[in-house]
Formats: structure tokens, sequence, C-alpha cells
């Protein structure tokens, strides 16, 4: 895991600086275009070029179960993190139509689900048969912490390698928000009650168990917080652990991500606490309605681009705002200056 310790590459401050001046020579009172012109210029630092794009994006979902599914956390059976990886591979699922709506590669990694599976399209880098219950004991041991942190950067390599200009990871595994709940409390200062939402829609007494489970979790593993590496071992999942190796490998290699909702947003803060510099790389792309998610947000002291009470994961809530990054990088490279076209400029 000596890889992580490799800093991100630094943003291209030249670039970011000439996108910054057109921008203020682009026919529009300065500012006008708000975040689209902030996104425009972050994405030409980090894409190192004066016109960014967002042509080619790469989606990796990651699946895997959780133990601590076995306390009952969730809405729904475990059973339906390996159905749902086959309605991926069948292409019915929410993230298949934003993908192909898109354009985007999409490619799913099964990096732990209970039963493993076969499929020619799925590929399979398991660190084991789901997670151990987080309530009672470490959710994984370091060798497989190893393998779902290299399963992310993996992808990311994929991703480079395919010359993405942007990459999002998604993930599947039922009771994740249990775990993503108790990594948002070990890592920020927030209370267990404010943090935990609905997941897949549990009813009030169902999140009191939630609560309680989590408490559970919390007291057993509280004395290992100040290590992210530790925190992401215990708390689990393995698609977490793989979400968290890919952000820090795209960083690495210069790939700026999109970071999807409530749980890809608990890798970027295992990610963040590992490699600080991550950070630079992490664009948020939604405000999820998972209560706990602001916090996050807040301690990644970012505006997402889109709030529309999305809940789902998958990657679906990057997808969805890929148009929009689009959409700001044409109006950043094909307006017309005011000199261009004759307009005069501010009194
Ligand atoms: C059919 C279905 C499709 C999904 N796609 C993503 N999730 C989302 O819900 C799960 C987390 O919620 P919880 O912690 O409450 O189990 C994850 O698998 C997440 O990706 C789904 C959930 C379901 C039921
Ligand atoms: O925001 C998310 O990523 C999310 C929220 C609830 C359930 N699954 C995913």
């Amino acid at each position: 895991m000596e890889w992580l310790n490799t800093p991100a590459q630094a943003p291209n401050a030249a670039m970011t600086a000439a996108a910054h001046l057109r921008q203020t020579q682009l026919t529009k009172p300065a500012g006008a275009l708000g975040e689209l012109e902030a996104v425009a210029i972050r994405l030409a630092g980090l894409q190192g070029r004066e016109q960014p794009r967002v042509d080619n994006v790469h989606i990796s979902v990651f699946a895997a179960d959780h133990g601590v599914a076995d306390e009952g956390v969730s809405a729904f059976p475990q059973a339906v993190t390996a159905q749902m990886v086959h309605n991926f591979l069948n292409g019915g699922a929410a993230i298949n139509v934003l993908a192909r709506e898109i354009g985007a590669t999409l490619e799913i990694i099964d990096v732990g689900v209970k039963t493993p599976l076969t499929h020619p399209n799925l590929i399979s880098q398991r660190a084991g048969n789901g997670t151990a219950n987080s309530a009672l004991d470490a959710a994984m041991n370091t060798a497989q912490l190893s393998l779902a942190l290299q399963a992310g950067a993996d992808a990311a390599d994929r991703a480079n390698a395919a010359a993405a200009d942007l990459f999002i990871a998604g993930e599947m595994g039922i009771a994740n928000t249990t775990a993503a709940t108790a990594i948002y409390c070990a890592l920020l200062d927030v209370a267990i009650l404010d943090a935990t939402g609905p997941g897949t829609g549990l009813d009030r007494d169902g999140m009191v168990h939630k609560v309680n489970v989590i408490r559970r979790i919390l007291n057993q593993h509280r004395s290992h917080f100040d290590d992210p590496l530790e925190v992401l071992r215990r708390l689990g999942g393995f698609e977490i652990a793989a979400i968290t190796g890919a952000y820090i490998r795209a960083a690495q290699l210069g790939l700026p991500v999109l970071v999807d909702g409530f749980i890809s947003t608990a890798a970027a803060l295992i990610a963040i606490n590992v490699q600080p510099s991550v950070a630079d790389w992490l664009l948020l792309s939604h405000t999820s309605a998972e209560p706990g998610h602001f916090f996050a947000i807040a301690e990644l002291q970012q505006r997402p681009l889109l709030d529309l009470n999305l809940r789902l994961g998958e990657g679906s809530g990057a997808a969805v705002a890929v148009p929009l990054l689009r959409m700001a990088c044409a109006l950043h490279n094909h307006m017309a200056t005011f000199a261009e076209a004759a307009v005069a400029g501010k009194l």
C-alpha cells in the first residue's frame, strides 16, 4: 500500500490563470455564468489545457456485500447487491441508462459480492465473500484492504490508459449507507443522529435501529479513528475502499474525478485524510438527500453542482451532472470575446 503515499499531481497554475483571463474576456458581465465559469477554470487547471473538455467519461461501478447487513440496517435484502450486478450487466439499471445518454464507458467490478458471479463483461477483483460484520469485528483484514484499494487504482489506470477526460466511481452494496455513515462519524465532528438517514427507505423505527447499530460500530472501533486507513479497514466496505483507491490513483495520474453521492463521498473523506492533495482533483456532482452528506460537503469546502434530492448511488448523480460540465466547457471554449464580437466592455 506504499503507492498511497505518492502525492497527487499539482494542478497547472498557468492554465488556471489563462482560463481565468479568458473568462473575463468573453461577451458577458464578469461572473455572470457563476459556477459554470468556476468549474471550467478548475477543469482547465486540472486537465492542463486552456480548452477543458469532458468528452471521454469513464465510469467504474464497484459492487460488494457488507456483513453489517446481518443487523437489519437496510430496507432491502442483501441478495439485491448481486441481483443489481446482473441488472448492470444486462443494461437495465439507472447508471446504464445515464452512461448511454452521455456516451460514457461503463465497467462493473465485483470487489466482493457475497457469492462470486461470472459474466464475460464483469471484472472480478474480489477481496472476499462480503465483509465481516463491523458491529462485531473489523470489516476486513489488511490483505483484503490492500486488494480492494488496488482494484480501485486499477480502474483509474484503465480510465487513464483510455485517455479519459473525467473519472466517475459508482457503488452497489446493500447496507453501505451504514458503513458510509459510520465513516462520516469517525472522521467528522458529527453526531450519529444527524448523520444517519433512511438509505434505501427505512421507516422511523428502522432508522432508530440503524442509529443504534452505528453506535455499536463506533464504540467497537473508536480507538482507531485517528488513522483513516484503519477506519476504512474496520468500518468497510470493499467497494468504499476501491473508490478510495480509485480517487487517490486518479489524483496521482492527474485525472479529474466527479464524485457521486453519500457513499462515494465517504471514500473521498478517507482519500483526503490519507493524502490531502487528492482534494484538488475531486469535483462534487450533487448534494445527496441522505442528511449526513451536508457535513462532508462542508468538510470538502465545495459547492456541489446539483441538488435534486437524489439518493441512489451507482454513480448516477455524477453522470447526471456531466451535461452541465460539458456546457460549462462549451461556453468557455466557444463564446466570442469582447474584441472578436466588437462588443463594448464594462464602463
Ligand atoms: C434496487 C436497488 C438499486 C440500487 N442502486 C443503488 N442502491 C443504493 O442503495 C444501497 C445503500 O442503501 P442501504 O444502506 O439502505 O442498503 C447501495 O447499494 C446503494 O448503491 C440501490 C439500492 C436498491 C435497493
Ligand atoms: O447518495 C447516495 O449515494 C445514496 C444514498 C442512499 C442510498 N444509496 C446511495
